[in-house]
């Protein structure tokens, strides 16, 4: 990682131990390659020297801004797929939180939401985003509903103890190498994410850890033409454009009746 601003040192200091991180020179900047930087607009992924931020988690402004506003709502597959309603707002765990942004969404509609991440440079650029989020009027209260954790959801997803504990929902949405999930338009930023991230190839175990863990059902994010999450069948799916969900039920989703 390297800091950009000499106000900034002490909180490079503790990305870089929260993340296992490595702090270096500027001049490092001249190697190819992506690199992660820290200046007063946050955290960032940038390819080359003086190159564009490329990656940045932002709650607040450009698409997940809009999407907040115009984006649909309860009306969105995702919102259907989980089973939010007025009334109902399921917890849930994103088992593969990613740069969340449909953890921000399932939040923006009322989910408390576990976000599980293992890959450190990801981990790190959402808990910048969580940050920078926490002090906006408009996103505050939103991101308060988040929780990151780092660590792999093959180990943090584990059948809760009492049934008030599980998660209504666990959401899934791995990382395919050959995945369809709109790549024909995979704008920049998501190309130097997935350089980063490459394929999660160990999804399909992920699957029965959903179900253990899951109060009511599990959500797999897939692409349009995909194959199931490990070759199972879902109880049904929701076709979208580019991109499916597939809905894995276990039971009605609904309060828990005190
Ligand atoms: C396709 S991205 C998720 C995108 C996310 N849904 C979003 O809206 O931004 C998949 C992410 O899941 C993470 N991931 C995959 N398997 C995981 C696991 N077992 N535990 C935690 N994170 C995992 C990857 O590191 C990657 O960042």
């Amino acid at each position: 990682m390297v800091c950009l601003s000499e106000r900034l040192q002490s909180q490079a200091l503790e990305y870089a131990r929260l993340w296992g991180l490595q702090n270096v020179d500027a001049d490092w900047l001249e190697q190819p390659g992506f690199h992660l930087c820290l200046d007063d607009s946050g955290l960032y992924l940038q390819e080359g020297a003086g190159g564009k931020a490329q990656v940045q988690v932002d709650f607040c402004a450009g698409a997940t801004a809009h999407r907040r506003q115009f984006g649909g709502g309860m009306g969105q597959d995702i919102a259907k797929a989980v089973g939010i309603t007025g009334a109902y707002k399921p917890s849930v765990i994103d088992a593969t939180a990613g740069l969340g942004r449909d953890t921000f969404v399932l939040a923006s509609l009322g989910c408390r939401v576990d976000a599980h991440e293992r890959q450190p440079v990801v981990a790190a650029l959402l808990a910048d985003g969580l940050r920078r989020a926490e002090a906006d009027p408009e996103v505050g209260e939103i991101v308060a509903r988040i929780r990151l954790h780092f660590g792999s959801s093959h180990d943090l997803l584990v059948p809760a103890a009492t049934i008030a504990e599980q998660p209504d929902v666990v959401y899934l949405d791995p990382m395919f190498g050959d995945d369809a999930k709109g790549s024909a338009q995979v704008k920049k930023d998501m190309q130097a994410f997935r350089q980063l991230v490459g394929a999660d190839m160990d999804a399909d175990d992920l699957l029965q850890r959903a179900l253990d863990c899951a109060r009511c059902r599990v959500v797999v994010k897939r692409g349009r033409k995909a194959a199931p999450l490990a070759n199972r069948k879902p109880s049904y799916q929701l076709l979208g454009k580019s991109s499916r969900f597939d809905v894995y039920s276990k039971a009605k989703v609904e309060a828990l009746v005190e």
